[in-house]
C-alpha cells in the first residue's frame, strides 16, 4: 500500500509555498476528486548529489510562486504548439479518458514516509487535497511550508514522466491564467499616477510577472549621475514674467545654453557669420535664438504643451527647466519631469508581436506619452546581458549616446537602459517603420551628458486606440540603412514602406 501524505485544508493561506526553496513547476493536473487545477513543484535539494524533491499543490498554494507558474505555462504553451496534433478520434478518447481520471498514473513505485508534525498520513484511496511524491512536506517559523528529501524515499528522476506530460497537456489552466491576470492587474492598480490598464481579447496570457513597475531610473554598479551641485537652474527667469508662464525669453534662460540654435530666426548677416565663426570654433552658442520646446499655455487647447515644430520635426536634445531654477513650478519649459498625464493600454497584439501599448483617448501631434525607464547600467553590463540573453534581449535595451559624439566619449563609456524586468508602461511599446510616436533625449541637467531621459511623444495626431509605435533604429535624416545580418529580426509592423527588418 502506497502511504501518501496529505496537508490538511485550513484556509488558502495555510499552505503558502516558500518560494526560496521552490525551484521549479514541471507538470500540472487536475486533481480527481475536487477538480482543482494542481501544479507539480520540483523543490531545490539540500545538496546536488540529492535529486529534488517534488510534491503536487493546488494553486491556491502557489499564490507567492505564480511568476513560476507563468514560466511553466509559457513552456507548456510552446510545448502544445510543437507537439504533433492528435487526430480527431485519438483527441476525443483522450479527453473523455482525462475528465473520467484525471489523476495521471503513477508510473513509478512511491514510498513517502510522513515525519513533519504538521502533516497527516492518509492511504492513496483516501480524498487527496494534495500528495507529496518523494519528499516531506515541512513549515518554517513562518508557517510557510516546504518539501525537504526523505532518503528512504525512492529518487525520482523522471518527473515529469511522457504520461504526466500527455495529462498535462490536456487539462485545463483557466484558473492559473486568472490567477496571474488577477496579480498583475493588482500591481498594475498600485502603479501611482493614471491608470495603466490590460487589456487581452487574443488569448489567456498576462505580461511577465517578474516584471516591476518603477517611477524613476535604478541606477546599477558602475553608473554615476553628475553631481546635484552641477545641475544649475535658470537664475535670471521668474515665475511673473511676461504672460506669468515661467520662462519667457529664450535669452534669459540659462537652461537652453545647449540647445539647438534656431538658425532661420537668425537674419542679420552680422549675426549669421558670428554664429558660424562661434560654431565652427566650439565657443558658446549661448545668445544666439533658441526656442522653448513646448507650447505654452493660451494657443489652442491641444496644443498647449506639445511640441513645438522646431523639435517635433528634429532629433534635437531638449532642455527642461528644473528644480533649481528661479522660474517656479509651471514653468512653460517643465514638462516631461512632472511624468505620464494620459492613461495607457498595455494589449496583446496579433500577428506576432507580442504585447503593445495604445492610448484609449485621442492624441494630439507632440503630446508627451511617458518615458522609458530601467536600470541604467555600464556598457559592459549591457554586453554581458545581451550575451547571456541571446539577441532578443536587445529589444529592451537603449543606449544613451545622444551626448555620445558631440562629448568625444567611447562607447564604453556610455550607460544604457535596460527596461526587461525593472520599467513602466512604454517597455510595451513596439516598433514600426512608419510609426505615430517619436523618442526624445530631454535633460535636466545640462552638463550631464551620461544620464537624461527618453521622451515618447505623438509625431501626429493618434485616434483613440491606435497602437502608439516608434521607429527602434532612430536615424538621422537620409542616414543609409544597414543590410540586414542573418541574426535580423524580421519586422511585423504590416507598414507599406516596411523596411522587413527590426535592427540587423
Ligand atoms: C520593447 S519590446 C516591445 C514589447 C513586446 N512586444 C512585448 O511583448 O514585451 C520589443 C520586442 O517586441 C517585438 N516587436 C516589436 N515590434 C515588432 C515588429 N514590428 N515586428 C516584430 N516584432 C516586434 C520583438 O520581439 C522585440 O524584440
Amino acid at each position: 500500500m502506497t502511504t501518501k501524505v496529505v496537508i490538511p485544508s485550513q484556509g488558502p493561506m495555510s499552505r503558502m509555498l516558500k518560494v526560496a526553496k521552490v525551484a521549479s513547476i514541471v507538470s500540472n493536473r487536475i486533481a480527481k476528486d475536487s477538480k482543482e487545477e494542481q501544479f507539480l513543484v520540483q523543490w531545490q535539494s539540500a545538496s546536488a548529489s540529492d535529486k529534488p524533491p517534488l510534491s503536487w499543490h493546488n494553486l491556491s498554494d502557489l499564490f507567492m510562486c505564480l511568476e513560476l507558474v507563468q514560466d511553466y505555462l509559457d513552456a507548456r504553451d510552446e510545448a502544445i504548439k510543437r507537439a504533433p496534433p492528435l487526430s480527431k478520434t485519438s483527441l476525443k478518447r483522450k479527453a473523455a479518458h482525462f475528465e473520467a481520471d484525471t489523476d495521471p498514473p503513477i508510473s513509478f513505485g512511491l514510498s513517502l514516509s510522513s515525519r513533519s508534525p504538521s502533516v497527516a498520513s492518509t492511504t492513496s484511496s483516501a480524498p487527496l487535497s494534495v500528495d507529496v511524491y518523494n519528499g516531506v512536506l515541512d513549515r518554517d517559523e513562518e508557517g510557510l511550508y516546504f518539501c525537504r528529501s526523505d532518503p528512504d524515499a525512492p529518487q525520482l528522476s523522471n518527473a515529469p514522466t511522457p504520461e504526466m506530460v500527455r495529462i498535462s497537456h490536456q487539462s485545463k489552466v483557466d484558473k492559473a491564467y486568472h490567477r496571474i491576470r488577477a496579480k498583475y492587474v493588482a500591481r498594475l492598480n498600485k502603479v501611482p499616477g493614471k491608470p495603466i490598464h490590460l487589456v487581452n481579447t487574443y488569448d489567456q496570457t498576462s505580461p511577465s510577472l517578474r516584471f516591476r513597475f518603477i517611477p524613476e531610473y535604478i541606477l546599477r554598479e558602475g553608473v554615476n549621475k553628475a553631481d546635484p551641485a552641477t545641475q544649475e537652474g535658470c537664475q535670471s527667469c521668474s515665475p511673473h514674467m511676461g504672460r506669468c508662464i515661467g520662462c519667457e525669453y529664450t535669452q534669459k534662460c540659462e537652461c537652453l545654453e545647449y540647445a539647438a540654435v534656431n538658425e532661420a530666426a537668425i537674419t542679420d548677416p552680422t549675426v549669421m557669420s558670428a554664429y558660424r565663426e562661434a560654431k565652427d570654433k566650439g565657443n558658446s552658442l549661448a545668445k544666439f535664438p533658441k526656442r522653448f520646446p513646448y507650447y505654452a499655455e493660451g494657443t489652442k487647447i491641444q496644443r498647449a504643451g506639445t511640441l513645438v515644430p522646431f523639435y517635433l520635426d528634429s532629433r534635437r536634445p531638449i532642455y527642461e527647466c528644473n528644480d533649481n531654477c528661479r522660474c517656479g513650478l509651471h514653468c512653460r519649459n517643465k514638462n516631461v519631469q512632472f511624468g505620464r498625464t494620459i492613461d495607457v493600454e498595455i494589449f496583446k497584439t496579433d500577428g506576432g508581436r507580442g504585447w503593445g501599448l495604445r492610448c484609449p483617448q485621442q492624441l494630439y501631434q507632440g503630446q508627451f506619452i511617458d518615458t522609458y525607464r530601467g536600470e541604467v547600467i555600464t556598457d559592459t553590463e549591457a554586453t554581458l546581458r545581451e550575451e547571456t540573453a541571446g539577441k532578443a534581449k536587445a529589444s529592451y535595451l537603449y543606449s544613451l549616446d545622444k551626448f555620445g559624439e558631440s562629448e568625444g566619449l567611447s562607447d564604453e563609456q556610455l550607460y544604457v537602459v535596460d527596461g526587461e524586468f525593472f520599467g513602466g508602461p512604454t517597455k510595451f511599446m513596439n516598433h514600426s517603420c512608419e510609426p505615430n510616436c517619436r523618442q526624445y533625449t530631454v535633460s535636466y541637467n545640462k552638463h550631464d551628458p551620461f544620464v537624461y531621459d527618453i521622451a515618447f511623444f505623438a509625431c501626429r495626431d493618434i485616434p483613440a486606440g491606435e497602437e502608439l509605435t516608434f521607429d527602434y533604429l532612430d536615424k538621422e535624416e537620409g542616414e543609409p540603412n544597414e543590410d540586414p545580418g542573418p541574426d535580423a529580426i524580421p519586422c511585423l509592423c504590416g507598414a507599406s514602406k516596411c523596411r522587413k527588418w527590426l535592427w540587423t
